[in-house]
This record gives C-alpha cells, structure tokens and sequence, in this order.
C-alpha cells in the first residue's frame, strides 16, 4: 500500500471559501468525542478525476478499507453513519463489520455534486467554482453541516464514513485547521472537544500518495 510517492499536502484552491462559508455556521457537537473516515481510494482517485456516486473502490480501497478497520476495530464505537456513495459506503461496511455494527447510509453526507465537472480532471480542483448542473459551495457546505449535525446526535462515539469535501467541511464547522495531510484515503480520524476547541488526532500517520488528495 506503499508504492506511490509521498503526497505534497498543498491546499486546494477556494479552501479558504469554503471555510469562511463553514465558519460562519459553526457547528457544536454535544459528543467529546468523534471518528471520521474518508473512503479508500477508487481508481478515479488515483486518475484524479471527479467521480459520480457509484464509483467502487480499486484493490487499493479494499485494502485500505481493511486496514482501517483494523485500526478502529479496538475503539468503542457505537454507531457508523455513511455516505451512500459506493466507495463510501463499501468502507463503511468493512469497518462497521469489524466493529459488528450495520452502517446507516445517508445521501445528504455524499461528496459535492461536481456536476458538469464530474468525468474531467480534479488535478486543478477549485472549491469556489460553480460547476454546471452541480451544488454551489454554500449548498454544499450547509448539505454537508445539516447532515453532520443530525450524525453526532446518534449514539456515542460515533463514526462518519465520507468524503474529501465533508471532511474540509467538517473541521473549518469545528474550528480546526485544515491539514490537507489528513486527506489521504481511508486514514481513521478522532476529533476530541478540548475545552471550548477541538482537536484532532490522526489514528494512523501514513499517506499511500498524493494521487487520491482532491
Ligand atoms: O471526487 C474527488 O476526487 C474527491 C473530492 O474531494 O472526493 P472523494 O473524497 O469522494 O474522493
């Protein structure tokens, strides 16, 4: 799972729309504490190509997705909650399996609809940009942060299995800095309330390359 080059973890462009849009609607979870995980990699992942909802992840997802579950398979995690998108609810599966639990899948955590875009390249991907036929990024960001809030209401701690996009959403909503290193595929995520902030720690500090950062 090692074969590819080290990402670069340069931030996309229009991040910084996306966060004044999210931080502007901040979100307080009444949970301590939180899993999140982006899906494994698909093969338009590594083609770096905006991908409809029914893309299944590469052999390297599935191992990905294996590896994850292992990591998470010692936390005492109560519910997993999903995007229905097939990579995401394919990872989803494989760690709730592990953890004996059934994924509940929701199409409001799915990835922004990309729209016109989805088939092209996502090498150049700008958040602020417009696609034809797709969300704007405030409709994305509220999407994403109404789906969230209804998410870490459920049983505690809970995972959240989705995308690149909800996981930019979702710490600019918490207040956390980005870190475009913690975008790589299928990297389990904890965020923890510290006090009045929250914090989040990375469960497993290894990138399989930079080709599956959007
Ligand atoms: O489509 C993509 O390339 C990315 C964009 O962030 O989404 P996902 O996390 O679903 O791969």
């Amino acid at each position: 799972m090692s074969q590819q080059t080290a990402p670069s973890h340069t931030a996309p462009s229009g991040l910084g729309e996306l966060i004044r849009i999210a931080e502007a609607q901040p979100l307080s979870p009444a949970c301590d504490h939180f899993y999140f995980l982006r899906h494994g990699q698909t093969g338009r992942n590594a083609l770096r190509i905006f991908q409809a909802v029914d893309e299944p992840l590469s052999e390297l997802g599935l191992q990905q997705a294996a590896r994850a579950a292992g990591l998470l398979a010692g936390e005492p995690i109560s519910t997993v909650v999903c995007s229905d998108a097939r990579r995401a609810h394919d990872t989803a599966y494989t760690v709730a399996t592990t953890l004996k639990l059934v994924p509940a899948a929701q199409a409001a955590l799915r990835e922004r609809n990309f729209g016109a875009l989805i088939g092209t390249s996502s090498a150049n991907i700008d958040w602020a940009c417009e696609p034809e036929g797709g969300e704007t990024l405030t409709q994305f960001v509220a999407r994403t942060r109404g789906a969230l809030d209804t998410a870490l209401r459920l049983p505690a701690p809970v995972l959240v299995v989705a995308h690149g996009g909800t996981l930019y959403a979702l710490a600019a909503l918490l207040g956390v800095p980005v870190d475009v290193g913690l975008l790589g595929n299928a990297q389990p995520l904890r965020f923890e309330r510290r006090g009045p902030t929250w914090a989040v720690t990375p469960l497993l500090r290894q990138a399989d390359g930079d080709a599956a950062l959007a």
